[in-house]
């Protein structure tokens, strides 16, 4: 079959002629002028492995731990909210296709569905919960604190959105939500729920109505009151920020420029990643995030210190052309390229993955 997909990008263009323009543009962009966008791909540009050769890579494994649960390999699904825009079985499709994969599924606080359906959806599935820290304290508490029996094993705050980046496309698109995508965790405020507005974006109207812009470090300790679940911070990109998370206990740390989204900043994400990982000094894991679409990028992650990788965007273009199927299918050639990266450059466990496999140019 002449678009059977044999590659990520394959998917996105396959994804491309299914999702309504205004979603894509959504789903596609990023802040600003999009050079932080544009500079997660460029950074794994300048990354290349370095291979050994006459080690036996007979068997290769991609298993991994993380917090103390089996892995089938080191690469998770980022957090991103609507999936309805992509697919109408949502994140409840997403679940399916994590499980099937042997992926963790961090679940997205603006999903269509709520938290206890998509856990219902492939139960026992590794999955955490993300967050969005909102002005509403009793809606947020009463979500942190029901995060636990839901069945999810972790919380990640995300730490770079006090307010949403500028997104150009969305606000020309005037970028409008149908009923089937409003974020189904936020149904009992429905002020929280535009869908609408004139020359701007209902997303960015949601985020400014829902988000609180005030916390600081000294709230966490507001988060931990109301459940045990391990924390990890989701959006830290300096030295100074992965101490400051340690130092207030966290559990892990995600790496991230939030796919581009927000600062509309020259630097890729990965350009930071060597930065946190000393900082952090293997103290907690550290996941990375932010342009990640074939195995030799999560190679190239791993060997720069990351433990774990998140994508996002390949996992809405799995979900847009196959459901579930879809989804597993974007996670499996990921790790199916993994497996042969790691053949070719001699490194047969996640653990070998070590420094010396890359160099940057
Ligand atoms: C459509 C979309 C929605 C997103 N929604 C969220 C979200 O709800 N919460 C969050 O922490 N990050 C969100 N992100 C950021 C992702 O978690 C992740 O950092 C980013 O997509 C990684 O880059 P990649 O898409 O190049 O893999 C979103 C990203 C996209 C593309
Ligand atoms: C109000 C939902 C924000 C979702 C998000 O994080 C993104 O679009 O990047």
């Amino acid at each position: 079959m002449a678009d059977e997909p044999l590659c990520v990008d394959d998917f996105e263009a396959l994804a491309h002629a299914r999702v309504r323009a205004e979603y894509w543009d959504y789903i596609a962009g990023g802040a600003g002028s999009e050079r932080a966008l544009a500079a997660n791909r460029t950074a794994f540009e300048r990354a290349a492995l370095r291979p050994r050769i006459l080690v036996d890579v007979s068997t290769v494994s991609t298993a991994t731990t993380l917090l103390g649960r089996d892995l089938a390999g080191p690469v998770a699904i980022a957090p991103t909210a609507y999936h309805r825009m992509s697919h109408p079985d949502g994140e409840l499709a997403t679940a399916r296709g994590a499980a099937d994969a042997g992926a963790l599924y961090i679940t997205s606080f603006f999903s269509n569905h709520t938290m206890e359906d998509i856990s219902a959806a492939a139960p026992d599935a590794p999955r955490w919960l993300q967050l969005y820290w909102l002005h509403d304290r009793g809606l947020f508490g009463d979500v942190v604190e029901r995060a636990a029996g839901a069945g999810y094993e972790a919380l990640v705050l995300t730490v770079d959105t006090p307010v949403l980046g500028l997104r150009l496309r969305d606000a020309r698109n005037s970028l409008s939500l149908d009923p089937e995508t409003i974020p189904a965790n936020l149904t009992a405020a429905p002020t929280l729920l535009t869908t609408r507005t004139e020359n701007s974006s209902a997303v960015s109207a949601q985020a400014v109505q829902a988000f609180d812009a005030s916390i600081t470090w000294d709230d966490l300790a507001w988060l931990r009151e109301r459940s045990r679940l391990p924390l990890i911070l989701k959006g830290i990109v300096t030295a100074e920020d992965a101490r400051l998370a340690l130092d207030y206990g966290v559990a892990a740390i995600a790496v991230s420029n939030h796919g581009g989204r927000q600062l509309d900043n020259p630097i890729g994400a990965l350009d930071v990643l060597a930065e946190v990982v000393a900082a952090v000094d293997g103290r907690c894991p550290v996941l990375f995030d932010g342009g990640v679409r074939t195995g030799h990028d999560v190679a190239v992650a791993l060997a720069l210190g990351a433990d774990a990788v998140l994508v996002g965007r390949p996992v809405l273009w799995g979900l847009a052309v196959g459901g579930a199927e879809g989804v597993a299918r974007v996670l499996g050639l990921l790790r199916t390229e993994l497996e042969r990266v790691m053949a070719l450059i001699g490194r047969p466990t996640i653990a070998s993955i070590d420094a010396s496999a890359v160099v940057l140019r």
